[in-house]
């Protein structure tokens, strides 16, 4: 047996023994066993979380695809900043830590205290009409990302995004990686109607057909965002950092998708977190062979959903390290 065989069945060993049926803790066995082998330690450690929220505008939102007015981006940061916001609340609630990341927000910089600039433009370009952004801003957000991405010291990172209209960014983002239809990846995001939906949809399939078939850091410079960009870079330099990745979203998951079609190494560390209610987010996820952990009717990214996750992750290693195995208790195993 190799290294690695023989460590996978002494994990394996160790799952099996602990007082429970074989199996009988479902997921959570699971998520043990994935977080054991990317720290490649039987006794892993999960105690520590940080949120990073990317906030980012887009040119798309000229196209009237959101519910919500572009100024609501800026608006969120500070309510971010400020506490107020869902992710804020969440990441109190589960013991988290949080910081918010300007990766390009419209208008000036905001020179906010506690709030880190790493703006590659003010907002992305129109992608109706032309590439969202250059591929050397695409090349800067993803290198950002890795930075931010493998800073610190947590045992798992969850990222989050805030740019009006970045639902539509990630669906020709999700349509050029995938190939599946805009019908599909096309959601109402922050609350379309009927008809809001349809133009959300014709304005996409116009965008997609300025191109053809696109390479990954193509398709993330033609329609991606700074913020998409930068937290795809994010989760590659976590994965590289062996650290778990808590992926949130729809918007997040279009991300992942990107950094996994660039760096397919980086599939190991990440968790998915939840099925978004946007209706995109099923292929998505099937495209990365992601079965999500929850199920919550969650629509609104932010990383509200990956901050709902952790505690389970916390829990999965909490039971490889302080549950009892047969011998340890005297119990009985199975006749
Ligand atoms: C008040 C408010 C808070 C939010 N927090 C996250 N989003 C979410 O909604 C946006 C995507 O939806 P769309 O593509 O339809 O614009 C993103 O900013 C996303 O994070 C919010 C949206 C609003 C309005
Ligand atoms: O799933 C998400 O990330 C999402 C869905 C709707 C709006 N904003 C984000």
């Amino acid at each position: 047996m190799t290294a690695p065989d023989r460590f996978a069945s002494a994990l394996q060993r160790k799952i099996d023994f602990k007082t429970k049926p074989l199996g009988a803790l479902g997921r959570i066995e699971t998520l043990a066993a994935q977080i054991a082998m990317l720290q490649g330690s039987l006794t892993p450690r999960m105690k520590t979380c940080q949120l990073t929220i990317f906030a980012a505008d887009h040119g798309i939102a000229a196209e009237g695809v959101s519910a919500f007015p572009q100024e609501v981006t800026r608006q969120m940061v500070l309510n971010f900043l400020g506490g107020g916001a869902a992710a804020s609340v969440f990441a109190r609630s589960v013991g988290a830590a949080l910081r918010v990341v300007d990766a390009g927000v419209a208008g000036a910089p905001f020179g906010a205290e506690g709030l880190i600039e790493r703006r590659i433009g003010a907002g992305t370009a129109n992608f109706l009409t032309g590439a969202a952004m250059t591929e050397a801003q695409c090349q800067a957000a993803l290198a950002a990302g890795r930075e931010l991405g493998a800073d610190g010291d947590w045992d798992a990172v969850a990222f989050g995004e805030m740019g009006i209209a970045n639902t539509a960014a990630a669906a020709a983002l999700g349509h050029k990686l995938t190939g599946v239809g805009l019908d599909v990846l096309t959601g109402r995001g922050t609350g379309l109607d009927d008809a809001q939906l349809v133009h959300k949809r014709t304005v996409l399939e116009r965008a997609a057909a300025r191109t053809g078939d696109l390479a990954p850091a193509q398709s993330l410079a033609e329609y991606g965002g700074f913020e998409i960009a930068m937290m795809a870079g994010a989760m590659q330099g976590a994965a590289a950092a062996r650290r778990i990745v808590i992926v949130d979203g729809f918007i997040a998951t279009a991300a992942a998708l990107a950094a996994v079609r660039l760096a397919p190494e980086t599939r190991g560390a990440m968790v998915f977190a939840h099925r978004s209610e946007e209706q995109g987010h099923r292929v998505l996820l099937e495209a990365l062979s992601a079965e999500p952990l929850l199920a919550l009717n969650l629509r609104l990214g932010e990383g509200t959903g990956a901050l709902l996750a952790w505690p389970l992750l916390k829990a999965a290693a909490d039971m490889l390290n302080e549950m009892a195995s047969f011998e340890d208790a005297g119990v009985t195993g199975p006749v």
